[in-house]
């Protein structure tokens, strides 16, 4: 038997056709739902992620407002313009690409942004409201996997979700929203031991590594769900992600790709924290 697909194309299409809907009744009462997406330095990796979410913004009317400084800004300066957009009402959502050059303090940076306008869910009172389960924005990369989770018709209450990855961004999050969706979750990391035995008990497997196709068949339970939020180059500059997609498909029930897979959700996440936001400043 061959794993279904979850598509994230299919379904960044259905969600982008509603946010154009929520964004054109927002517009017919004056509010044009903005976005402001600040890029330190020239990174080629950063600059192609930052054009598509312009680019998402624009298919479904959302203001972006694209700012690139050089490398070599320094940190007040930045500083600075989070806190104008911070107190300008045509932006209701501040992204600050990460990563930033090292000699910029990203906790610092994303301390600065007003909570209410932080779409990546990155602020502390962000992180904390979904902590206590509080309404706030949730990071847009694991609030995507719910939705792909959600749109498959999974009761995740009870079932045995496992983790790969325990970053601020991903793997934490994840966590917590799955645990709010009532899974039993499991958190694996780089200092688990056995980490096939972790795997291998789980319903629903995320991984978030950063390793390129380090979730091999062997470790996947018949008919489990795997998430794959990995974007890795392989040895042969493909892109691919952390599941090993063409063996691993033979074994699980359902399996999302790369591309195609959490990808475009994450960019779908982060219009759907702005249109939040615009709707939340303007009620
Ligand atoms: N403040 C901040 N917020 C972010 O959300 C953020 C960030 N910084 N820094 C970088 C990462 C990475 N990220 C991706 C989003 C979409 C795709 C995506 O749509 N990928 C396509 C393929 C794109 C390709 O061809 O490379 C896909 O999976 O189908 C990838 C990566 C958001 N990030």
């Amino acid at each position: 038997m061959t794993a279904q697909l979850i598509d994230g194309l299919a379904l960044s299409r259905l969600w982008r056709t509603r946010l154009t809907e929520r964004v054109a009744a927002l517009r017919a009462r004056g509010v044009q739902p903005g976005l402001a997406v600040i890029l330190v330095g020239d990174d080629p990796a950063s600059q192609v992620y930052v054009r598509n979410k312009v680019k998402a913004c624009h298919e479904v009317g959302i203001h972006s407002v694209l700012e690139t400084h050089p490398a070599d800004l320094s940190e007040d300066a930045l500083l600075a313009r989070v806190r104008a957009l911070n107190t300008d009402p045509a932006i209701h959502g501040i992204l600050v690409q990460l990563p930033l050059p090292r000699h910029l303090d990203a906790h610092r940076v994303i301390e600065t942004i007003a909570p209410e306008k932080d779409v990546d869910g990155f602020h502390v009172a962000n992180a904390g409201a979904l902590m206590v389960g509080q309404p706030g924005f949730w990071p847009c990369t694991p609030h995507g996997c719910m939705k792909m989770l959600e749109h498959i018709g999974v009761d995740l209450r009870g079932k045995h979700a496992v983790v790969i990855g325990r970053s601020n961004i991903v793997g934490k999050p994840m966590a917590l929203m799955l645990l709010q969706a009532n899974a039993t979750v499991t958190i694996c990391h780089s200092a688990t031991a056995d980490l096939a035995h972790h795997t291998r008990q789980a319903d629903v497997i995320v991984a978030a590594v950063g390793r390129p196709r380090m979730l091999t068949a062997d470790m996947v339970k018949p008919g489990a769900i795997v998430i794959d939020v990995g974007i890795n180059r392989d040895a042969n500059g493909k892109l691919c992600g952390d599941v090993d997609f063409d063996a691993v498909r033979e074994v699980a029930g359902w399996i999302t790709p790369v591309p195609g897979g959490v990808g475009p959700m994450t960019i779908t996440m982060l219009l759907a924290n702005t249109v939040d936001a615009a709707e939340r400043a303007t009620a």
